[in-house]
């Protein structure tokens, strides 16, 4: 590291000119952190690309929001990450968890700089005044926002997954996305979208911080309304469940119909302002090639899907030579639905985390599909509820069938029609099929409801709890 001298202590020369020793120090710390997606890959080094400089939380240290390349052994290619650092001279203590530490190089420490009280609220405050410095642009979005004042208390969320998200002073939500890729995040793209058809199903955009990715430029941030006092959907439909096996009626199906309808006022919005195709033939096909393409992705993950091959083939050829409804559109959709990004907040819903699929490329994640993808995801989502309820023992299936059928009619009664049969099914298999390699490459010991749910959607006799389509289709 050649940074540490006082003159320059605080700014980190872009590799090769230097930073070897805290570009090792990265190549430790990065794969332990839960967001950084390459855990099963062997990481072979770390490159510091950008270090634009942002003002410090109080001066003795500087911020930078730094985008290092990580580089592998194997040959699917580097990945880029956002990484937030504090620099400035060795403290006896730090402020935050003890793994906020990245690196201490002679007599300059590098932090997490989500973990310094501070840097957070100065970067949304930056964001609400506007204005460009050191490569980064600061960018109000709409009618801008009043800035946080001083001492606005801020906390990292623990619920996060993919991303880093502060709160500010209980009234922002900063997210830092962490796997930058040139051009504007898909989340930026699609809350613009619901802010110009001001939705008021999701919490409102206030800003976005850009910076330097290689020649391109990335989304490095946003800024967005928090609400305050929410529970997630998931945290609802467990309790839900349990509440049932204990003989207890809530309402929670009747929640899920008001989130139905939420979300088909999210995609007329979606629609209305966004890029919108006809549902025809040619798209049909096109989709159920796609998905059998995925399909072929998956087992080369998930050796054990070969023995489904035939089956779910048969459901995407179906999809291939159905009859698509009239007027029927694709559009910009969600993505990446499921009960974890709805937050129920008083008697509202707000749908949340529009990024897509963490791992897709952009492209993939903006592109149109029908809505059905969002509604396949969240019956998915409430599977996958039922299933973790049956693993405890408590009767996942008639709650089930409750929760999807509320989710649908509410679903339907905003929309004006139902999803499409044929539709709803390939793309829950679809999902099934994400999700099974999703869980074998994070959560392994939650693979047996994936795939427990791909059984039932494909038909299977005898696996309870959740519902097949056939039944929840007969209701509609
Ligand atoms: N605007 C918001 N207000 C309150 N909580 C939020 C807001 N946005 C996200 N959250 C909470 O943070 C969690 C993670 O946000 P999300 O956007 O899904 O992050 P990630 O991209 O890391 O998955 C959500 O599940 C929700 O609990
Ligand atoms: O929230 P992310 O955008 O990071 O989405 C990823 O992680 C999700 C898990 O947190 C995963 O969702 C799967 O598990 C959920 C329960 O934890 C369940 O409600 C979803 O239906 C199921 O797909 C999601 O697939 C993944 O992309």
């Amino acid at each position: 590291m050649t940074g540490t001298a006082p003159a320059n202590r605080g700014r980190i020369a872009p590799d090769p000119t230097g930073n070897a020793e805290l570009a090792e120090a990265l190549a430790r710390w990065l794969p332990r952190r839960r967001w950084f997606a390459d855990k099963d890959r062997l990481l072979t080094g770390v490159r510091i690309l950008h270090a634009p400089a942002v003002s410090g939380p109080h001066a003795e240290r500087t911020g930078v929001l730094a985008v290092v390349r990580a580089e592998f052994e194997d040959t699917a290619g580097p990945s880029d990450y956002l990484v937030p650092l504090a620099i400035g001279p060795v403290r006896r203590t730090l402020p935050g968890a003890a793994d906020s530490l990245v690196a201490r190089l002679r007599t300059t420490e590098f932090t997490d700089a989500l973990a310094e009280p501070g840097f957070a609220a100065a970067l949304v405050r930056r964001t609400a005044l506007g204005g460009c410095a050191d490569g980064l642009a600061f960018v109000p979005e709409g009618p801008g926002f009043a800035p946080p004042g001083p001492g606005a208390p801020e906390r990292v969320l623990t619920v996060q997954q993919s991303n880093t998200s502060v709160v500010v002073g209980d009234r922002h939500l900063i997210k830092f996305f962490r796997r930058p890729a040139p051009g504007v995040n898909p989340e930026l793209d699609a809350l613009r979208l619901l802010r110009a058809g001001a939705s008021p199903d999701v919490p409102g955009l206030e800003g976005a911080v850009h910076g330097p990715l290689g020649a391109a430029t990335a989304t490095y941030a946003v800024v967005q309304e928090f609400v305050p006092d929410s529970e997630d959907g998931w945290t609802l439909a467990l309790r839900s469940a349990r509440a049932e096996r204990e003989g207890r009626a809530d309402g929670f199906a009747a929640s899920l119909a008001q989130l139905g309808s939420a979300v088909a006022r999210v995609h007329a919005v979606l629609a209305a302002q966004g890029e919108v195709g006809a549902l025809d033939r040619g798209v049909l096909s096109r989709l159920a090639r796609e998905m059998a393409g995925r399909l072929d992705g998956a087992i080369a993950l998930a050796p054990e899907l070969a023995g489904r091959r035939e089956a779910i083939a048969a459901v995407y050829a179906a999809l291939g030579q159905a009859t698509p409804r009239p007027g029927g559109l694709i559009q910009r959709v969600h993505g990446d639905l499921h009960l974890g990004q709805a937050l129920r907040a008083g008697q509202r819903w707000y749908v949340v985390d529009f990024e897509g699929e963490p791992a897709a490329p952009f492209a993939r994640r903006t592109a149109a599909h029908p809505p059905e993808r969002d509604v396949a995801g969240m019956l998915r989502s409430i599977d996958y509820a039922a299933e973790h309820g049956a693993a405890a023992g408590w009767p996942g299936g008639a709650w089930a069938g409750r929760a999807e059928r509320a989710f649908l009619a509410g679903y339907r009664a905003a929309a004006g029609l139902g999803p499409e049969e044929s539709l709803l099914t390939a793309y829950q298999i679809d999902k099934a099929v994400y999700e099974l390699c999703y869980e074998l490459r994070h959560r392994p010991s939650w693979a047996p409801i994936a795939r427990s749910g791909l059984k039932r959607l494909l038909g299977d006799a005898g696996a309870p709890p959740g519902n097949t389509l056939r039944s929840l289709c007969a209701n509609r």
